[in-house]
């Protein structure tokens, strides 16, 4: 019986009484699997992920997310701080309190993970979105998390780095064991994740394996 990565019980969230997001939502990961989450537009699945990252707090409910978690936000240029990417990925070890060499060791290990070793000098201006999505991801591998939460990464690129970024997820997640909850709006990318949940009206209404999700939402849209 594998680990539980992110566990969610009953949540509930809204940004009004009279409107509220999530109505007692629970969800369940276990540890070193691709899942995926798909919704409506506004139906919540932001609110939920900045939820799992403690960005918000829950009215109640529950929320168990393995730390440190990495988040990655649709636009690396909301997250990417630093002029270059030997500085950037390094600014999340700050707090970390390691020696120069401990430092230059995690930057290059996680450099590495997302094929860009070497890039450390490039400026951070040049890069694609892509690339820039990446750094974002060697971000969280530098500081050892277990957990990635990303929301609609793909969203800003074009189709063939969209394929090249989800199929790079997924093989850390089963190279290192890490963890990873993608939301989207893209049929193709679930050909990718092990698993996938809906969110509707406030709740987890569906869960499965790829194909079953993805027939569902074929048929639920005709
Ligand atoms: N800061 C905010 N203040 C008030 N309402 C908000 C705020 N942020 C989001 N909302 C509302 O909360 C609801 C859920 O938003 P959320 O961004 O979580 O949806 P989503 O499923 O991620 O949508 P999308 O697929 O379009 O990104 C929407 O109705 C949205 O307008």
């Amino acid at each position: 019986m594998k680990d539980v990565a992110i566990s969610v019980q009953n949540l509930t969230f809204g940004w009004s009484a009279q409107k509220p997001i999530l109505k007692g939502c629970s969800l369940e990961i276990p540890q070193g699997e691709f899942w995926m989450l798909l919704g409506n537009n506004g139906s919540g699945k932001s609110t939920l992920l900045k939820i799992l990252s403690g960005l918000l707090s829950p009215q109640s409910g529950e929320c168990y997310v393995q730390q440190p978690l990495g988040f990655v936000f649709q636009n690396p240029d909301h997250q990417l701080v630093m002029p270059t990417v030997g500085a950037d990925v390094a600014f999340g070890l700050v707090s970390e309190g390691l020696s120069w060499p401990q430092v230059r060791d995690r930057v290059q290990e996680a450099l590495s993970a997302v094929n860009l070793l070497g890039w450390e000098r490039r400026p951070i201006y040049a890069l694609s979105g892509g690339q820039k999505q990446r750094i974002a991801i060697a971000g969280a591998i530098a500081r050892h998390c277990p957990v990635l939460l990303l929301d609609e990464p793909t969203a800003l690129l074009d189709p063939e780095t969209q394929g090249e970024l989800v199929e790079q997820v997924r093989s850390l997640v089963k190279s290192r064991g890490m963890t990873a909850l993608w939301v989207t709006h893209r049929l193709d990318e679930l050909d990718y994740c092990d698993r996938a949940f809906i969110l509707e009206e406030g709740n987890i209404t569906k869960e499965g394996p790829p194909q079953e999700l993805k027939n569902y939402v074929i048929q639920s849209t005709a």
